[in-house]
C-alpha cells in the first residue's frame, strides 16, 4: 500500500512537524469556528511558513465568506483548499487554487452523479455524514458504497484509525486517506504514536 496520508485537525506547530517527520503528505487546517479542531487563521499560517517542502496543507472551511478564504489561502501559495460545506462548484473554482469537495456520505446518495459535478475538484473527499455535525466526526461510514472508478482521485475519510486503515485501503484503494480523531490524545492534540503507527499502516507493503 502506498496510500497518500493527509493528517487534519492541525492546531499546533510541535504536532505539524511530528506528523510530517512520520511521513504525512498533507496536514489539514479547519477553519470552522465550532469545531474543537478550530485554528486561527494567524496561528496556520505561521506554521505553514515552517513547514518542510513536499508537504501540502489544505484549509478547510465550511460555506465559509470568501474574505476567510482569501485571508488565509491569500498568505500563502501553497495552500490546497477543502471545502466541507455545500458549496457548488463555482463557488470551488473562485479561488483559482487546487481544492478537494468533501461529500457526506449517506445510504441512497449517487455517488457518481455528486462527484461529477465538481469537475474543477483535484480530488473529492468522502466522509461520514452525521447529522449537524459538518466534518470530525469519528464515525466510519459503509464503504460499500463506494462505486469502482470515480472520475475523481478519491480521498477516504471517516473514523479511520490505526486499526482499521489497512482494511479500509484493500477495500476502498483510495488515492489517500484523511484522519483527525482517530490518531488524537484529545480533540485538536496529536497521539504521536498514533500517527506514527496511521502512516506505517496506510504505506506499508
Ligand atoms: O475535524 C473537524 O473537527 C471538522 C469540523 C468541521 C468540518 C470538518 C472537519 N474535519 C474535516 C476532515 O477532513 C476530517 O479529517 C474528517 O471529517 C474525518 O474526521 P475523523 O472522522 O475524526 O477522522
Amino acid at each position: 500500500m502506498n496510500c497518500r496520508v493527509k493528517i487534519c485537525g492541525i492546531t499546533n506547530l510541535e504536532d505539524a512537524m511530528m506528523a510530517c517527520n512520520h511521513g504525512a503528505d498533507a496536514l489539514g487546517f479547519v477553519f470552522y469556528e465550532k469545531s474543537p479542531r478550530y485554528v486561527s487563521p494567524e496561528m496556520a499560517n505561521s506554521i505553514v511558513k515552517q513547514l518542510p517542502p513536499f508537504v501540502t496543507p489544505v484549509a478547510l472551511f465550511v460555506d465559509a465568506d470568501s474574505s476567510l478564504i482569501e485571508s488565509v489561502v491569500g498568505a500563502n501559495s501553497r495552500w490546497m483548499i477543502q471545502f466541507h460545506g455545500n458549496e457548488s462548484e463555482s463557488e470551488c473554482r473562485r479561488y483559482d487554487r487546487p481544492y478537494m469537495k468533501a461529500l457526506r456520505v449517506q445510504q441512497g446518495d449517487n455517488i457518481v452523479a455528486l462527484v461529477d459535478q465538481y469537475p474543477s475538484a483535484t480530488a473529492m473527499l468522502l466522509d461520514a455524514y452525521k447529522a449537524g455535525v459538518p466534518g470530525g466526526t469519528g464515525e466510519v461510514f459503509d464503504w460499500s458504497l463506494i462505486p469502482a472508478d470515480l472520475s475523481k482521485p478519491i480521498v477516504l475519510a471517516g473514523g479511520l484509525t490505526p486499526e482499521n486503515i489497512k482494511q479500509a485501503i484493500n477495500q476502498v484503494a483510495p488515492y489517500a486517506v484523511d484522519v483527525s480523531g482517530g490518531v488524537e490524545l484529545s480533540k485538536g492534540i496529536k497521539s504521536e504514536p498514533r500517527v506514527q503507527e496511521f502512516i506505517r499502516g496506510a504505506k506499508s507493503e
